[in-house]
């Protein structure tokens, strides 16, 4: 049985996944966030209130949607949304983009978001909270951590290992059988060719403006 959902959130990712839910005909209750006021309404959406608007429906009713995307260098509000909710007993929901490939094998922990066009290949197991966002490519047999923001168009090849909280950047590509520490950030645009510790960051080589001479 597919419970009603209600989104935590109602910035830009929200405004995706919203997107989403409603092209899969999901039963969306309204959307919570303390940003907004109760009554008010958010693209055809009633506000609900604040976060604390959840406790008035039981967990075994709802599942919540986590709508804060997440930043390199954001204070962790979208992980710490997640853990708050989950140490109560509620549920985060999958949200998988039907234009996605996802190989039969894939493991989807709770709340993993896979957005439009991700290509997921087989043996691969992502864990709770983590986005893949649109475009991005998984290739066979990656491990990815909790919390982990794939931003779109990255590619991870085969085999590889991306810790907990890490971000990997836009268009950035690792090649196989790399492992990223945890709380690290893939710089946009990088190409990851060594393995990268806990907490470190990964530039990419900028690019050179020059005028043209005639
Ligand atoms: C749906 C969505 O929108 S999801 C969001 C997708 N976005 C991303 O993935 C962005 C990932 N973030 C990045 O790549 C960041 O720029 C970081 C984390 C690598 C660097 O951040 P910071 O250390 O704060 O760098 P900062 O922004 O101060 O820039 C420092 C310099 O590096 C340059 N720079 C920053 N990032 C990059 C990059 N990815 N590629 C090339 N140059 C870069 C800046 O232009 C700046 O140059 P300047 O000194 O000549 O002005």
């Amino acid at each position: 049985m597919k419970l009603p959902v209600i989104m935590l959130g109602s910035g830009g990712h929200a405004k995706v996944l919203l997107d989403i839910l409603r092209r899969l005909e999901v039963d969306i209750l309204g959307v919570a966030d303390p940003a907004k006021r109760q009554g008010d309404s958010w693209l055809d959406l009633p506000v609900l209130g604040g976060d604390e608007v959840v406790a008035d429906y039981g967990s075994e009713n709802i599942a919540l949607i986590n709508g804060l995307g997440s930043l390199p260098r954001d204070p962790g509000t979208r992980s710490r949304l997640f853990e708050t909710f989950a140490e109560r007993g509620y549920r985060f929901g999958h949200v998988v983009d039907p234009t996605c490939f996802l190989a039969g094998s894939v493991e989807l922990a709770a709340g993993v978001q896979i957005m439009a066009g991700a290509i997921i290949q087989a043996g691969t197991h992502i864990a709770e909270n983590t986005i893949v966002n649109s475009g991005a490519i998984v290739e066979h047999d990656c491990v990815i951590g909790r919390h982990v923001h794939v931003a779109p168009g990255a590619v991870l090849s085969g085999g590889v290992e991306i810790g907990d909280r890490t971000h990997v950047g836009a268009g950035a590509v690792v090649i196989q059988g790399i492992r990223v520490g945890a709380g690290s950030v893939i710089g946009a645009g990088s190409v990851v060719t060594r393995d990268v510790a806990v907490r470190q960051i990964v530039y990419p080589a900028r690019s050179q403006l020059k005028d043209i001479e005639s």
